[in-house]
């Protein structure tokens, strides 16, 4: 494994069409587009790292698998009530299904979806609060406890939100948000704003790589039928309008940041980060799609069959 990541380090850095950064707040865009990191976690505590795997970066909608996870445990099936799980078929940021489907977002995983999910989890909480125990929860999934929020890029995302702002109140004219639009928002973009490498994310999913059993810490996260339906949510609805794409190539559950991140889960094999800040068109990572798509090759870990 760690020749096979070593050689796939030395060939990407040869590509050059390396897709375009997120631009839609100045933190995002001055982030270099040459930089590649992977690392491979297994359940049985071994890890693989390659290029620049210990690199913080933004990892943005790659928060929406914990706060989701978070959020079934606290109310469990009743956050159905709140948000779908079918794919949209539609960019993250999308607004035009809500308006006919009564306020309700497709999934957990678009910013509609993420914004709910918050919602759900305040529970007449502030955000500080939340905040908390969003943090709290990816430290002890990471094993690290110097994970921390971005400010700088939480309150820049809060000065431009202008987009997630409009979903925000187009659902909450529904009835669906509970809590104070902007506590909401704020909530949501310290959660995206969480900064990571590739190390301490691929160890945070470990749990959905054994049945919702970390086995490093021997501790149960979720049960199995949780950890099931996390990752299906994750293979359909993931990479928002290229959940179909990334199955086609990648055949893994995954989930994207606009940051460049992806966190793969190849189901009792292991948990995989990757991290390339380049963009394709719907938003995930250019680079960091090849390279899980070269790995699935590799190892036969597509869910859909082996080689
Ligand atoms: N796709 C993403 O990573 C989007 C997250 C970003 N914070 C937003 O709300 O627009």
């Amino acid at each position: 494994m760690q020749d096979f990541l070593n050689a796939l380090v030395a060939e990407l850095k040869l590509i050059t069409q390396r897709g375009k950064v997120a631009d839609y707040i100045p933190q995002l865009a001055s982030v270099d587009p040459a930089q590649f990191g992977i690392a491979v976690c297994t359940p049985s505590g071994d890890s693989f790292t390659a290029g620049d795997a210990t690199t913080l970066f933004s990892i943005q909608s790659i928060s929406k698998v914990f706060t989701l996870t978070m959020a079934l445990g606290k109310i469990g099936d009743g956050l159905w009530q709140h948000v779908g799980r079918e794919p949209s078929g539609n960019p993250f940021n999308s607004i035009v299904q809500l308006e006919h489907e009564m306020g309700k977002p497709r999934n957990p995983f678009i910013n509609a979806g993420a914004i709910a999910v918050v919602d759900a989890i305040m529970m007449g909480h502030e955000p500080k609060e939340c905040l908390g125990e969003i943090l709290s929860f990816v430290r002890y999934l990471a094993k690290d406890d110097s994970i921390c929020f971005d400010r700088v890029v939480a309150a820049s995302e809060m000065q431009h939100r202008d987009r997630n702002a409009s979903l925000a109140h187009f659902m909450k004219a529904f009835g669906r948000l509970r809590h104070d639009v902007d506590k909401v928002l704020g909530t949501y973009f310290h959660q995206c704003a969480i900064a990571m490498n590739c190390l301490q994310l691929a160890q945070s999913g470990l749990f959905l790589a054994s049945d919702g059993i970390d086995k490093t810490m021997g501790q149960r996260i979720v049960s199995a039928q949780r950890a099931r339906r996390i990752n299906s949510l994750m293979m359909m609805c993931g990479h928002y309008d290229g959940s179909g794409e990334f199955a086609f190539r990648v055949g893994l559950p995954g989930k994207s940041g606009v940051g460049g991140g992806i966190l793969a889960i190849a189901p009792g094999k292991a948990s995989i980060a990757v991290w390339s800040p380049g963009l394709d068109q719907q938003g995930n990572s250019l680079i960091g799609t090849l390279a899980l798509e070269r790995l699935a090759q590799f190892t036969g870990w597509s869910v859909f069959g082996q080689k």
